[in-house]
């Protein structure tokens, strides 16, 4: 299989901070990799530094063409983002803030195309958006703003699709509908997702790999049953958990701390 990502010793500095140690990650086209890594520990610097929204040294490679060697347009009609934080500009409806995913793919001084329609409109239904499809996208709530959000960056239609914490405000109904969407599309289309994910057993789920980062660097890349285990979960997260195997992957349980193991002082204290 070709790959669809390749980054070697990639390197990010902000603000004259180094936050991205030399990252190597090759990402097979058509297949899901999740990235995992506590809080700051480079997941968003990395993305952003794939789909070339932020300087870099070393070498990347999306589906062939370098980042920062090709226009923004075309770049963005292999490669989409759904950024953690969206900036949602004032007045604009979910609908508009959805077709604006078509936006590299219509001509410049164009108009959209009875084809860009249709696919704004198959994204809404697949997503499940018609009754938030009129409202004006600053009063969703955040997880509204959320499945909108995405429904953009599948109208853009990529190759690759970069998911910042793509389900961190949905409720566990909405968080199986978009992930299951994400991974029906790669199946059908041969759509590239790397997701950046908090929750571990998800990520195991949907991801055929996961790759955890600490402090700027890849400290485990492989089959998410070997990357997942309590003493690097421990080690990396400073968590106490249990790793359970489960036929879909491993299950991430966390485990309650002493304070949880027996009663304590205030246990039983006070009125009843
Ligand atoms: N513009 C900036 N200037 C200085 N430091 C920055 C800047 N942007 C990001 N950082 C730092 O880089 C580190 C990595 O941030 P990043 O957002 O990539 O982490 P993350 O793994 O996505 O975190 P989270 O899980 O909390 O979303 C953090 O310590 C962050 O504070």
């Amino acid at each position: 299989m070709s790959a669809a990502i390749t980054c070697r010793n990639l390197r990010v500095s902000r603000d004259r901070t180094p936050i991205l140690h030399g990252v190597d990650l090759t990402v097979p086209a058509g297949s899901w990799v999740s990235l995992v890594g506590p809080n700051g520990s480079g997941k968003t610097t990395l993305m952003f530094a794939l789909a070339g929204l932020i300087g870099s040294t070393g070498h990347v490679e999306i589906e062939g063409m370098t980042p920062r060697g090709v226009g923004r347009r075309r770049l963005a009609r292999t490669v989409a983002m759904m950024p953690q934080r969206p900036v949602v500009p004032e007045g604009v409806t979910a609908h508009e803030l959805i077709a604006l995913g078509r936006t590299p793919h219509i001509p410049r001084f164009g108009t959209e195309s009875a084809s860009d329609v249709v696919v704004v409109d198959t994204i809404i239904h697949r997503l499940d958006l018609h009754d938030l499809a009129g409202r004006i996208a600053t009063t969703l709530s955040g997880g509204e703003l959320q499945r909108v959000v995405l429904a953009r960056a599948l109208a853009q239609q990529p190759r690759v699709l970069l998911l910042d914490e793509p389900t961190s405000a949905l409720d566990i109904g909405h968080q199986q509908q978009v992930l299951d969407l994400v991974d029906e599309l790669r199946r059908e289309t041969g759509l590239t997702v790397v997701a950046a994910m908090h929750d571990l057993t998800s990520a195991a789920q949907y991801g055929e790999r996961l790759a955890l980062l600490a402090d700027g660097r890849v400290v485990a890349d492989g089959p998410p049953g070997e990357v997942l285990t309590a003493e690097r979960i421990a080690q990396v997260y400073g968590a106490r958990v249990e790793v359970v195997t489960r036929a879909d992957g491993p299950a991430v349980l966390p485990l309650r701390g002493a304070a949880g193991a027996a009663p304590g002082p205030l246990d039983g204290a006070g009125p009843a």
